[in-house]
């Protein structure tokens, strides 16, 4: 099954000898009772669970660190969905990750979907042994495969579905790299846990940590925070400013 926002920890993709985006999101994680205390505003007027994922035996053979890592996810009261991850190296030596939150966005059709916030940036294109690229486009809009990494991105993206009328606006902190990815006809006609025509109503905007890997010494600790709200499309660059704001 496909969808939801998996973690990608601590390797995103295939670069690196653990398995493809690494483990932890196949893994079952357990609840963080007591967590560590997070600003009052990651809790007031929200629903939320605190997770936790430490690694299991077989983990360490593969990937020898010791971490903590602690996941809230919470729900505001208008529908606002806001992801903080928090990895502590609980470890004697430093240790180096990538990170992804690789959310999969619901559109109406992906030739209707248009990314605002990326323009100008550079890229790592995937589909071309990771050659970096400057983005061309005044927004990025889809019309072949698309397996892009953009980095140094702004904390605000807007991802615009006409047809719907609707924008998912992504708001991150600590992840300065986004992932794009649509696989397209023929990617899709490969995989076995994607539709044939599945990929025109999906779209992949990750907030993610990549391109330089995050680095943590002992007692050390990284967070990385996304935030996902949908606004009517009525919206437009002085509502971007607002959320810049
Ligand atoms: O099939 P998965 O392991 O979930 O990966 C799905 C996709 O994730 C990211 O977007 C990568 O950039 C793609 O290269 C990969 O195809």
């Amino acid at each position: 099954m496909r969808g939801g926002i998996p973690i990608c920890f601590p390797q995103f993709g295939n670069c690196g000898s653990l398995e493809q985006h690494g483990f932890a999101r196949n893994k079952m994680w357990s609840i963080d009772n007591d967590p560590p205390p997070l600003h009052p505003s990651d809790s007031d007027g929200k629903v939320f669970v605190d997770l936790l994922l430490s690694p299991a035996e077989e983990d360490l053979k593969c990937w020898p660190h010791c971490f903590e890592f602690r996941l809230r996810v919470s729900l505001g009261m208008n529908g606002d969905l806001a992801m903080i991850s928090r990895i502590r190296n609980i470890d004697a030596k430093p240790f180096n990750f990538s990170f992804a939150y690789h959310t999969y966005l619901s559109v109406s059709d992906i030739s209707e979907v248009r990314i605002e916030g990326l323009e100008t940036l550079d890229y790592l294109d995937n589909l071309c042994q990771r050659e970096r690229f400057t983005e061309q486009g005044d927004a990025i809009t889809f019309e072949s495969e698309v397996d892009r990494i953009y980095l140094g991105s702004p904390n605000i993206i807007a991802v615009i579905d006409h047809e719907k009328k609707r924008t998912f606006v992504i708001k991150k902190e600590g992840l300065p790299d986004v992932v794009v990815w649509n696989p397209w006809e023929k990617k899709s006609k490969s995989m076995t846990d994607l539709g044939d025509e599945e990929y025109k109503q999906m779209l992949c905007v990750d907030g993610a940590a990549i391109e330089r890997q995050i680095t943590l010494k002992p007692g050390e600790e990284w967070t990385g925070r996304l935030e996902l709200s949908v606004v009517p499309s009525s919206y437009c660059s002085d509502d971007l400013d607002h959320f810049r704001s």
